[in-house]
């Protein structure tokens, strides 16, 4: 915000003014004038100058708007004084709230605004302020929350569930913010949606952030095409290790997933059992068995590009060791998943072994497995920095938004929904990510765009399908699309035309 007053010479009130306009604009174009009681609770902060320039605006269109202030302090901003006494030029003073006994009552079909606090809460909400995010969030009444749903940090974890307000939909202001991203702030939330309010980009980006959001526009430069010369050779080998009996499911969907992302070359090694399977499920990839129910001898003769390795494997005392003379021997490089990670985490003297920049892709169960239990998201990032700078690996944490970690560098996936959340999905997901580093992706790239795609599938499948019927299968069905989508431009509005 500062950098945008010093440098475009808009001033802070300005600026609150153009903020708070896009979220009344927001609301507008869905309550088109309806006779819904609106009530906007404003703190006395910057966070409820924003409610206060809102509530103008509502009262201008004439709906029905109860304001409020939350007396919490009498550290009123300079910028929410201003619009104290603009607000009073057009309507009544807002009503202040000292205590309980002022809790204005809520029905059920009215609208809460929430502009309690926003990024400037230090510590958590106390007394009659608690009291009335409690009252709030007892009406189960709509609330629309700026900026940040109040009693909600920015920057750590809510140690007091009960003084967070749970915003049924919340607008933001210029960027996503970590919070919002990380499981454990899930029930505050619900939606939410960035606004923009213009500020300095070229400020925002000189900061050097640490923590990305990866959308379509920074995937974009990742896609590697191809020219009319191109040869399957110039593609590269993957080779998929993994599989037991019973679960040569795993090992045959990361297949073709290398397979479907594009690999020049896909192998399969596997117990002897699966041999029939891959095949006929399988005709384009090679394949190449260990002994007859399990992997145990990892003597493949295959020379590849890179190797995905852990879908359906097992965990027993022969594939262990096996898999431990594998890794000393190994200089290819690796995407490691499943079971593979899981006999990672029972003898950790492995990880050495890895690869620089292997790819790491564990679910929540196999991360803790790795880790260690963690108090909150920001320690398991923290955790998974330090285990990704020790070991020099990529960890790819997978779930709702999905994270992919190099050392510092965190970046959050934007595509996938609960579709996702069935078995065989990571699988595929392996899959996916050894197939663009058997084309010449880098690992990184790789790990991000793979998950950005992996999710786009669901995201247009849920066009067509339900969360229910979607499968790993369908991912692979819908991975022609999540590429086609890339050089699908959104259609510019009139305005900007
Ligand atoms: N700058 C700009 O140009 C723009 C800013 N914008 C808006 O400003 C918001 C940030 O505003 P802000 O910095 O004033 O902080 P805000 O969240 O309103 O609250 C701070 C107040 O609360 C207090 N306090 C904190 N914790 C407390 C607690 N537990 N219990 C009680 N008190 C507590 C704290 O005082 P303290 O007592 O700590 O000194 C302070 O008085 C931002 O989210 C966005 O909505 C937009 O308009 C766009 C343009
Ligand atoms: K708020």
């Amino acid at each position: 915000d500062k950098a945008t007053i010093n440098n475009t010479k808009i001033t802070s009130l300005e600026l609150m003014e153009h903020a708070a306009t896009l979220c009344f604009e927001w609301l507008h174009s869905r309550l088109q004038g309806q006779n819904i009681k609106i009530h906007v609770f404003c703190g006395i902060g910057n966070n409820g100058g924003d409610g206060l320039v809102i509530a103008r605006h509502l009262f201008q269109h004439g709906y029905n708007v109860n304001c409020y202030v939350v007396n919490f302090s009498d550290k009123r901003s300079p910028e929410f004084l201003t619009n104290y006494n603009r607000l009073k030029e057009i309507a009544e003073w807002p009503k202040i709230i000292n205590d309980e006994g002022d809790f204005p009552e809520v029905d059920f079909e009215d609208i809460v605004i929430d502009a309690i606090f926003g990024i400037g809460l230090n510590r958590k909400p106390s007394g009659f302020t608690k009291k009335l995010i409690q009252y709030i969030n007892n009406t189960k009444v709509f609330t629309l929350a700026i900026d940040f749903p109040s009693g909600m940090f920015g920057d750590k974890s809510v140690t007091d569930k009960s003084s967070v307000l749970r915003a049924g939909h919340t607008l933001t202001f210029q960027t996503p913010k970590l919070a919002f991203l990380l499981p454990e702030n899930n029930e505050f939330l619900n939606t939410w949606e960035v606004l923009d309010i213009g500020l300095d980009t070229n400020f925002i980006e000189s900061l050097l952030p640490t923590t990305h959001y990866i959308t379509k526009n920074d995937v974009i430069p990742m896609y590697q095409s191809r020219n009319k010369w191109s040869h399957k050779g110039m593609f590269g080998h993957s080779l998929i290790i993994g599989g037991s009996f019973g679960k040569i499911g795993a090992v045959t969907l990361a297949t073709k997933a290398a397979l479907k992302i594009g690999s020049g070359l896909v192998s399969a090694y596997l117990p002897k059992c699966g041999y029939q399977i891959l095949q006929i499920s399988v005709p384009e990839a090679m394949v190449e068995v260990d002994s007859e129910k399990l992997l145990t001898y990892y003597n493949f003769k295959t020379k590849p590009t890179v190797i995905g390795i852990g879908p359906g494997m097992g965990t027993t005392d022969k594939t262990a060791v096996g898999f431990e003379a594998f890794l000393k021997e190994n200089k290819t490089q690796l995407v490691i998943d499943a079971d593979a990670l899981n006999l990672l985490s029972k003898n950790e003297s492995l990880l050495q072994y890895l690869p620089n920049k292997s790819v790491l892709t564990p679910h929540p169960k196999e991360l803790q497995r790795l880790l260690g239990v963690w108090k909150n998201d920001y320690e398991k990032l923290e955790k998974a920095i330090s285990f990704s700078t020790k070991y020099n690996v990529i960890l790819v944490i997978k779930g709702a938004h999905t994270t992919v970690i190099d050392e510092q560098q965190l970046y959050i996936n934007s595509t996938g929904n609960p579709a996702l959340a069935t078995g065989g999905s990571g699988d595929v997901l392996t899959g996916i990510i050894t197939g663009l580093i058997a084309q010449g992706y880098q690992p990184l790239h790789a790990a991000i765009f793979g998950v950005y795609l992996h999710g786009k599938t669901a995201d247009l499948a849920l066009q067509k399908t339900s969360y229910e019927t979607f499968t790993a299968t369908t991912i692979l069905d819908y991975l022609a699309e999540a590429i086609l989508d890339l050089f699908h431009q959104e259609e510019i509005a009139d305005s900007e035309a």
